[in-house]
């Protein structure tokens, strides 16, 4: 389809017309900014001014009530003007530098005519606003330019579906009010300007894509349907684009019920979120909330709780058979006897914690609990004990059976409190109270004396002051001292979790091994105070335990389990089961707000998890985007075979949208790294040329240093902004970064986890912090059989791998990881 001259000339032209108005419009927009502005400021300034102040009777009161709503209302309006005007003053500023990127000519069924819709980031309105000069890119007609080619087509709109004929599709690019390219399309969105787009160099901010939205990504931007939207799509293949063009489709959709602050998103670490956070902006809509999982636990858990994060859980997984990274040759170390046993229950504890078998099992024990086995800390007060835990065990049960565990405990709670204010009646005349209010200041006396006068105000002459003062006084030391316990028994500290979460592993509780030597604290409030009791049970009940099939290396899985406990320490498997318990005993947080949750890498969160958040979020949708290929963690992964997060929501309100292209890498570098997953034959390769990947073997690590080194220097010299150079672990990457930073010229950086942001350039990163991102060039640190031999790593040696845009180049020390087979042979180039 050939473009004629009078197509280029008519085309500029109309881009010359539309954005003239929209500088119309900005210079207008920018007047009305300024006025508001000043208007706000004035009536900031002269706002009390205005108001009249009089309260002298009920009538006066009420108007000078009436004049201050109104001077607020006022405030308000041109607040709410000015925010509004400055947002659109914002879009068109965008939109005037480059108006549209498409059109079509659709003629609608029976119309003899077709009128041409061009699309933009937003939308743009004549001057009579009866007429779209631009269409937002979200609305129902521009569907047509995502889904179809020219021909027949149709759409759907609130009135229903809109039938016709697609007579023209046209791209462009347009920069500075300029065209720089146009073409005519015969397929959805043509190839030549997702290649030109692709072949860009990467940032360190994700960039939007809305001009070249592909078919199979508008099925997810556009689906409004499924309660829960999983999306399986390979590396590389718009996952994460898809899901914030969603974010910005529903909050276009829906604008009137539904604000950002409303949809939530998941990512894998804070580095992440800082590389989504400007697609939105760009978009003109703000960003939706961002969190990480991890980040979520810590709040929870870790006012009490040492949470591990799972970075440092995968660290200990992977450091399987390496004793050493920092030699020049690392001993393979395989773990032996006990060692190797502690190793493998860990492996055991983490699958089987994070599994629905698990979940089904605390189930099953919120079941138990309502009828035994309930446990208590006792509620202590200088150091005695006021409510023994058997006594309140006692209470518990005394209850009507029926009642829900969370509703007996808010129960207790008020019976606790109760019996604190008997107790502290019982406390008035303790030596300790009279001691206490001996060492008040005269200040704190003073006050207690003023508080006495109110008091017996009214009341005539007949008190005797001084012991009246003396009881006022030992009421507010009592008080005092006993706030922390009676604020402790508000939040439910009385209920002992840790025991309770413990005693679902205490069959293998070895003898000597009694509870004084598992006391988590001395103090002397209830909060940090670990002891419980032994219940008295018949045989048969003692029996009971809600684990039938136990994992392998149970016992040494119940082992660690306690120890973490014990110090008050919970490992990244437990965290997720203890929420959950703790939650089914004293009740379920919910957050009712939230109406999306979109959650990114979801192949690493495992079925306990997913079923956890779906718990956190009663009335939202979902959207999980993963790849079982970039499953990393030893975890069950909810994606295996897509069952159980497909069984979170059943298969009514449940869609899957699988995307088997890759847009990121180049056609050479997929045809390489699908050969490193099993079944990545059905990774298709998007159409853009590049090098092949190099493998370069070296047999010491002074050469890897300096080859590296060289070959930075060759990837700048070819002027690629970003290069990463992607370590296995956190130590690995120290150490590349250590030795590394001396030979080059340019400034080299290091990701742990604490980093809240990466810029472009170079820097060292390891495997599992670069999930998600990408950069124009990837170096592998060391790609040796040595450091990816297990099956567990080949997810990890892939996600690595697929980080790369245009270059990739594996070093190995010694020889080559196995997960480059033979028949990769041709598929790479061996230096
Ligand atoms: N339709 C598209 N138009 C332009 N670029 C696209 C398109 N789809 C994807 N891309 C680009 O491909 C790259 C990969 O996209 P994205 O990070 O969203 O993929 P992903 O599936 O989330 O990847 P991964 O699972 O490997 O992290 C990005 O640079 C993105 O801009």
């Amino acid at each position: 389809m050939n473009l004629t001259e009078q197509d280029w000339s008519d085309e500029e032209q109309r881009v010359q017309e539309v954005t003239a108005k929209m500088r119309i419009r900005i210079t207008g927009l920018e007047d009305q900014v300024g006025k508001v502005q000043s208007d706000v400021v004035e009536i900031r300034k002269h706002y009390w001014d205005e108001v009249t102040m009089d309260m002298s009777t009920t009538e006066d009161a009420a108007e000078s009530i009436a004049s201050m709503r109104q001077q607020a209302e006022l405030l308000s309006e041109r607040e709410r003007t000015h925010r509004q005007a400055a947002v659109t003053l914002g879009k068109l500023k965008r939109l005037v530098n480059s108006p549209y990127f498409g059109r079509i000519d659709f003629m609608e069924r029976e119309e003899r005519q077709g009128e041409a819709i061009y699309l933009g980031i937003a939308a743009f309105l004549n001057e009579q606003e009866d007429h779209y000069l631009v269409y937002d890119w979200r609305a129902p007609i521009s569907s047509l330019y995502y889904d179809y080619a020219p021909g027949e087509v149709a759409f759907t709109t609130p009135n229903g579906m809109v039938e016709g004929q697609m007579l023209l599709k046209r791209q462009f690019v347009i920069r500075d009010s300029h065209i720089q390219l146009m073409f005519d399309t015969g397929v959805t969105i043509g190839d030549e300007l997702l290649k030109q787009v692709l072949s860009r160099s990467s940032d360190a901010q994700m960039k939007t894509i809305v001009a070249t939205i592909q078919k199979e990504q508008n099925r997810i931007i556009r689906n409004d349907k499924a309660r829960m939207l999983i999306v399986q799509g390979v590396a590389g293949s718009g996952k994460t684009s898809a899901a914030l063009q969603r974010v910005a489709y529903l909050l276009y959709k829906h604008r009137d019920q539904l604000s950002s602050d409303q949809m939530v998103l998941f990512s894998p670490n804070p580095l992440f979120n800082h590389y989504v956070s400007t697609v939105l902006p760009e978009l003109g809509e703000e960003n939706m909330q961002q969190t990480t999982y991890l980040a979520y636990l810590e709040r929870r858990l870790g006012e009490e709780f040492d949470v591990e994060d799972s970075f440092t859980q995968l660290e200990f997984v992977l450091a399987r058979g390496r004793s050493s990274e920092n030699g020049e040759t690392a001993q393979e170390h395989i773990p032996q006897g006990d060692e190797e046993c502690a190793y493998n229950a860990r492996l055991s504890g983490i699958h089987y914690k994070s599994s629905m078998e698990f979940l089904a099992v605390i189930h099953a024990y919120q079941e138990r609990l309502m009828h035994a086995d309930m446990l208590f800390n006792p509620i202590k007060f200088r150091e005695k004990e006021v409510l023994s835990a058997a006594r309140l065990v006692e209470r518990f049960y005394s209850y009507d059976p029926a009642i829900r565990l969370p509703n007996r405990l808010e129960l207790m709670r008020g019976w606790i409190l109760e019996q604190l204010e008997l107790f502290a009646e019982h406390q008035l005349e303790e030596a300790w109270v009279e001691e206490e209010i001996e060492l008040l200041s005269s200040e704190e006396y003073h006050l207690a004396y003023l508080r006495l006068r109110k008091l017996e105000r009214g009341q005539g002459d007949t008190f005797d002051d001084f012991d009246q003062e003396r009881v006022l006084l030992a009421r507010d030391v009592i008080k005092e001292h006993l706030k922390p316990v009676r604020n402790a028994v508000k939040r439910l500290k009385f209920v002992d979790l840790i025991g309770l979460y413990w005693q679902l592993f205490r069959e293998e509780i070895r003898e000597e091994e009694t509870m004084h030597e598992m006391k988590v604290g001395q103090g002397s409030s209830i909060e940090n105070q670990w002891s419980p009791i032994e219940i008295q049970r018949s045989p048969e009940e003692n029996q009971w335990s809600p684990i039938e099939n136990k994992p392998p290396y149970w016992s040494a899985i119940c082992e660690r389990t306690l120890k973490e406990l014990a110090q008050a320490r919970l490992p990244y498997e437990d965290a997720t089961p203890f929420l959950y318990m703790m939650e089914a005993v004293c009740g379920f947080q919910t957050n009712g707000a939230v109406r999306h949750v979109i959650i990114d890498e979801a192949q690493d969160y495992s079925p306990f998890q997913l079923a956890y958040l779906k718990r956190l979020f009663p009335r939202c949708r979902m959207t999980a985007l993963g790849d079982l290929n970039q499953a990393i963690y030893s975890h069950a992964s909810a994606y295996s075979e897509i069952d159980p997060i497909a069984a979170l929501y059943g298969p009514e309100q449940t869609e899957v949208i699988r995307l088997h292209r890759s847009y990121r890498s180049t056609r050479e570098l997929v045809e390489f790294t699908r050969g490193i997953v099993l079944g990545g034959d059905a990774i298709e390769p998007f159409t853009r040329g590049g090098a092949k990947p190099r493998v370069i073997k070296v047999s010491d690590r002074r050469s890897l240093h300096s080859l590296l080194a060289a070959e930075i220097d060759r990837l700048l010299g070819e002027g690629y902004a970003s290069i990463a150079i992607i370590a296995k672990t956190a130590s690995e990457s120290k150490l590349a970064h250590q030795a590394l930073e001396p030979q080059l010229q340019v400034p080299l950086g290091l990701i742990t986890k604490h980093s809240p942001t990466f810029e472009s350039g170079v820097l060292v990163i390891p495997s599992y912090l670069a999930k998600g991102v990408e950069f124009d060039a990837v170096l592998i640190y060391d790609g040796s059989r040595h450091q990816y031999g297990h099956e567990t790593e080949r997810k990890l040696f892939y996600t690595a791998c697929t980080r790369a845009m245009h270059e990739l180049c594996i070093f190995s020390l010694g020889e080559l990881t196995g997960f480059v087979g033979e028949h990769l042979t041709d598929a790479y180039e061996c230096v």
